[in-house]
């Protein structure tokens, strides 16, 4: 029994029936970042507080999570809990804050295996229900504000993708000190990587347990690294919170959920990607539809994506033009096999209503 009782039964379950490999009526569609600073009542709701202290108040967050779908009410098929990928590497001792307009910030970053803090970071037990507790209310509270409308999606970063920010203590351009890290240090960079994914599981069972109906993992700099070192740095670490979710998830008697993966600019490593034991592979606007189709073969393996987040600054003849290019491509074996989605999130820039006329058009196209 997933199901707490107090949970309305879901009204529309697309998103979940798609996930499984299920042949639907529709394109269902979410959007990463649906929440967010491009949508005015964002602003409103957040007033003068600070991004965490949003992610840590539970009715905040529930009511952020809960903006695009009053919004967009009818186009959007899932809510993907209001927080950040940044609540592991706090939960495993790190301050991190966020600094308007610039971004995330850790005043104190993992230098070398030799500093303290790396040390202090390796040998802290984690007690990810008690650090990250107000996740799991955040997500029981949204699940009963939604009423079975859509299902809630929740998340977390990839290890590799934490370890940057770790070890860069911010966004980056030329990525040295994850660099060093992989060149210099392999080996302690592996400790880390494992240590994260640990936590990582934890936190995705324990967002399930909460009332989370599907999980996404980001590995948003997947495409900072070569094949190569993708192969040793990324997917062993994807492919262990894959493995372990599951088994988990039944341990504390709780049923499977479906696992989305984005692997952002790792298309070279589709092929693997697909093999990597995720029911969802969600793909950046590198990879042309029908290409992703091919790689994939007979797996059964559901994409998301993929459009160029930019088409949103571009024509509404320009958005069709894109949907209808991504239903031939994705669509080329029937009504499934694909959640629509862009390729990566949208941006503070993109008005609200180019965004629903995207999502008018994947349910219109799609449905045709
Ligand atoms: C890399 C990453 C982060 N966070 C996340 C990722 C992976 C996705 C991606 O690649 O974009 C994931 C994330 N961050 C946020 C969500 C909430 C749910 C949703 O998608 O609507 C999700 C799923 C809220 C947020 N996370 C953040 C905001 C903006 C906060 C604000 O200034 O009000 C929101 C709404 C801040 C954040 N958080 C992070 C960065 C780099 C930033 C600053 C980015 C920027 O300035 O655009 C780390």
């Amino acid at each position: 029994m997933t199901q707490l009782e107090e949970f309305e039964p879901l009204k529309n379950d697309l998103i979940l029936r798609t996930a499984w490999g299920q042949d639907v009526e529709r394109t269902p569609i979410w959007i990463m970042r649906q929440a967010g600073r491009y949508l005015p009542e964002y602003h409103e709701a957040k007033g003068k507080r600070d991004f965490f202290e949003c992610c840590r108040d539970p009715e905040v967050s529930s009511t952020l999570t809960l903006q695009p779908i009053e919004r967009f009410e009818g186009l959007l098929d899932a809510a993907i809990i209001f927080s950040d990928i940044l609540v592991i590497p706090q939960a495993m001792g790190m301050i991190v804050e966020m600094v308007d307009k610039l971004g995330p910030h850790f005043p104190n970053p993992l230098k070398s295996p030799d500093d303290g803090q790396y040390e202090q970071v390796m040998q802290k037990r984690v007690d990810v229900a008690a650090e990250l507790d107000y996740v799991y209310k955040a997500i029981t509270m949204t699940r009963k504000k939604l009423k079975g409308r859509v299902p809630l999606i929740g998340f977390c970063g990839a290890p590799w993708t934490l370890l940057c920010y770790m070890v860069e203590g911010g966004g980056t351009k030329i990525f040295k000190e994850s660099k060093k890290w992989i060149y210099l240090y392999p080996d302690a960079a592996k400790a880390l990587l494992q240590k994260i994914s640990e936590v990582c599981v934890e936190h995705l069972a324990l967002q399930v347990k909460a009332g989370a109906q599907m999980i996404q993992v980001f590995d948003s700099w997947a495409g900072e690294l070569s094949p190569s070192t993708y192969k040793y740095f990324s997917e062993p670490y994807l492919a262990y919170i894959s493995k372990h979710l599951p088994p988990k998830l039944k341990e504390m008697g709780l049923d499977p959920v479906p696992m989305i993966v984005f692997a952002k600019g790792a298309n070279q490593s589709l092929d693997s990607i697909c093999n990597l034991g995720y029911e969802v592979v969600g793909l950046d606007w590198l990879v042309d539809p029908a290409e992703a189709v091919k790689i994939r073969g007979d797996r059964p393996i559901v994409f998301q994506g993929n459009a160029d987040p930019g088409i949103l600054y571009g024509s509404h003849a320009s958005i069709t033009e894109t949907v209808e290019h991504m239903v031939k491509g994705f669509h080329g074996d029937g009504k499934k096999g694909w959640i629509g989605n862009l390729g990566h999130g949208v941006t503070p820039f993109m008005k609200p209503d180019d965004l629903k006329f995207y999502l008018s058009e994947v349910k219109r196209l799609s449905e045709a």
